[in-house]
């Protein structure tokens, strides 16, 4: 059981992935409570969009709250991963009602984390307290030179894991007595998508959109064949949403081994699945290939790079990487994501004032 004691820095802080909702609970810098409630199919597959699990996920959360006798009005703000907003600068910024309304049309996109906000700012609403969100997927440090694709149409936007991302950054930069807005690197988070960004002097230059560009991933296709990619999408085998459910979510590893498990695919390798070698291979190669085009655009001068994510957990995946890249700068493995405590305490520095919460313009 949770102590109730009016603190001034409790905060509540709210991840939505696509099959799970990761809540914790922070007073200061120390975690009270953390827990991750996985969503099935069954569950989910009532609801049409995504924004319409608002209610089903926050329910779950103030249930469990209750649960570890958590009194809601204890808490001084709601933080939450941000969603596909316009593009931003990173850090800390204020949900308001505009971030809320861009979030529920999705123009940009559907995307998991787009519940985040929308949650927060409902339950803080509730509560008369403030609601933040950090470094969101939509983070656009792109030189003008980035966005460039190869047809006018089509601009290279910047979407990333950049919460995570920037916090390992900020961590390792900590760890090498230096600051993050000093150091030029290299982040690699390896997840269920995967987006490789340089780092210069605290931006992120440019990054390879996980929903489109860049290595494969357990469950994205990463970069295509766009000429047979054109030709498949007129053929008439699959409709737009089919072929927009493969990109997101039924692509790369899991198209061709059926599972987006890193440690199922291994299993099938080891016993005696050539393919699954072959594509458990092939995702190391690509993130090592795009790692070496991001050295490019820093021009060499890479102090490190870090390999960070689920993926990161895997021996053998962080091993073939590093016999790669290594050449570039050394490697430092950060495995998992600090995504959880990255929100916490971008929250903290606005709460203590030691960085001021900026506001999503429309
Ligand atoms: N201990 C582990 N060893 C190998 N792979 C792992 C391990 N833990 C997680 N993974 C893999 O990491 C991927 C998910 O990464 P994660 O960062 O948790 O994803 P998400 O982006 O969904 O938060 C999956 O492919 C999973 O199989
Ligand atoms: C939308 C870009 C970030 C991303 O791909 O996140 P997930 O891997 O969590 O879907």
């Amino acid at each position: 059981m949770v102590d109730n004691c009016l603190l001034k820095e409790r905060i509540l802080v709210i991840n939505p992935g696509a099959t799970s909702t990761k809540f914790a609970v922070y007073d200061g810098e120390t975690l009270l409570i953390k827990r991750t409630v996985e969503h099935f199919a069954a569950d989910t597959s009532p609801f049409v969009k995504l924004l319409d699990q608002y209610e089903y996920r926050l329910r779950i959360i103030l249930e469990q709250l209750a649960v570890e006798k958590i009194d809601l009005s204890t808490f001084n703000a709601v933080a939450a991963r941000g969603g596909i907003l316009k593009p931003l600068k990173g850090g800390t910024y204020e949900i308001t009602q505009e971030m809320v309304n861009d979030l529920r049309e999705a123009k940009r996109g559907e995307h998991a984390s787009n519940l985040g906000a929308v949650m927060a700012y409902g339950l803080a609403e509730f509560l008369k307290i403030p609601s933040y969100i950090v470094d969101p997927v939509s983070v656009d440090e792109m030189e003008p030179v980035a966005r460039i694709s190869g047809l006018p149409d089509l601009p290279r936007i910047s979407l990333s894991h950049a919460l995570n991302t920037k916090a390992v950054a900020r961590k390792v930069a900590k760890q090498l007595g230096k600051k993050y807005e000093e150091m030029n690197l290299i982040v690699a988070h390896l997840g269920t998508g995967i987006s490789v960004t340089p780092h210069k002097l605290g931006r992120m230059i440019d990054v390879n959109n996980p929903k489109e560009e860049g290595p494969l991933s357990p469950d994205r296709c990463g970069g295509l064949p766009v000429g047979q990619f054109l030709r498949l999408a007129f053929s008439g085998t699959y409709t737009f949403d089919e072929l927009k459910e493969i990109l997101n979510h039924k692509g790369g590893m899991y198209a061709y081994l059926g599972t987006a498990d890193i440690r199922k695919a291994f299993s099938m390798a080891a016993h005696g699945n050539e393919e699954a070698s072959l594509v458990l291979e092939a995702l190391s190669y690509q993130v090592a290939k795009e790692i070496g085009g991001m050295a490019a655009v820093l021009s060499g001068q890479v102090e490190c790079i870090i390999l960070t994510g689920g993926i990161a957990h895997s021996e053998p995946i962080v091993n073939a990487i590093k016999s790669r890249v290594q050449f570039i700068a050394p490697v430092i493995v950060i495995p998992g994501e600090e995504e959880l405590e990255a929100l916490a305490f971008g929250t903290l520095r606005v709460i203590r004032g030691e960085e001021e919460a900026q506001m999503y313009s429309v």
